[in-house]
């Protein structure tokens, strides 16, 4: 297993965030991390990244709990995609990508022509590259937000964790994005609330619900109306595209 969570628990004061949760997503997998507003999906990431430490539990990479990792190596291998990610407001868009690389370097490495390589490699994948001189205060909120992910996949990393990486972002780049993630050869872990999305582009789906995971499976197996009444209390209908074959949720007034 690639990622492993066992018995996660996270609480403020009494107030249980994460109710022990566990979860095993494989080499490679993209894993879509379903749930309403507050159901704990974006503190759930934070533990998985290693920016929070559960008061109970333990989560693995490669079998190996995180806890015994050295931050820098972990940071090597985990790469986070922030909600509301900050950046220092004074750099350029090619610095902010540039950040990804620090992680592969000690004090005394010089930067190379392969790292150059890599962030520009980075700023393609997301259609940035011809905004690489532009100052970070000047972009637009779909712009840093795939700048953001940039400095993610510079990062070379082999989990990523997003947590709600379409948000902001236009159609065409939501679409661009998703197919990434599914094809990039990187177990991934997307929060995302699109459920048509979430069909078409996630291997497995995570769905949480007032901190517990209450399903997971295949989108094919877990995708109901049952389940999305039950969830999310939407009305609605789902039938297999006739386009894609995967499930296709309609919503109803
Ligand atoms: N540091 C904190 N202190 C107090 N409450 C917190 C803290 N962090 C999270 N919470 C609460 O925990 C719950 C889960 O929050 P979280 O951000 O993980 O949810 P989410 O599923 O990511 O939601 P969304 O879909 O709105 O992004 C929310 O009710 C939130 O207010």
């Amino acid at each position: 297993m690639s990622i492993t969570a066992e018995n996660i628990t996270w609480k403020v004061g009494k107030k249980v965030i994460v109710d022990n949760v566990s979860l095993a997503v494989s080499q490679g997998q993209t894993v879509g991390l379903l749930g309403p507003n507050g159901s704990g999906k974006s503190s759930l990431l934070r533990i998985l990244a290693g920016l929070r430490r559960p008061h109970s539990g333990t989560v693995a990479v490669d079998g190996k709990s995180i806890t015994g990792i050295p931050k820098k190596q972990l940071a090597r291998r985990v790469a986070f995609v922030e909600q509301h990610g900050m950046t220092d407001a004074n750099m350029r868009v090619r610095d902010v990508v540039k950040l990804g690389r620090i992680p592969h370097h000690s004090p005394f490495s010089g930067w190379t022509a392969q790292d150059d390589e890599t962030v520009t490699q980075a700023l393609k994948t997301v259609d940035m590259l011809h905004h690489s001189e532009q100052g970070w205060l000047s972009l637009s909120g779909g712009e840093r937000q795939r700048v953001h992910i940039a400095r993610a996949l510079a990062q070379m990393p082999t989990e990523i964790l997003l947590d709600e990486p379409t948000n902001h972002l236009d159609i065409h780049h939501q679409m661009q994005l998703m197919q990434l993630i599914s094809q990039l050869p990187v177990t991934s872990i997307v929060a995302i609330h699109d459920l048509n999305h979430a069909s078409m582009f996630c291997d497995a789906l995570i769905v949480m619900q007032k901190g517990r995971v209450v399903a997971s499976g295949t989108p094919q197996a877990i995708l109901t109306e049952e389940l999305l009444w039950e969830i999310f209390r939407v009305k609605t209908r789902i039938e297999l595209s006739p386009d894609h074959g995967k499930k296709h949720i309609h919503f109803l007034v």
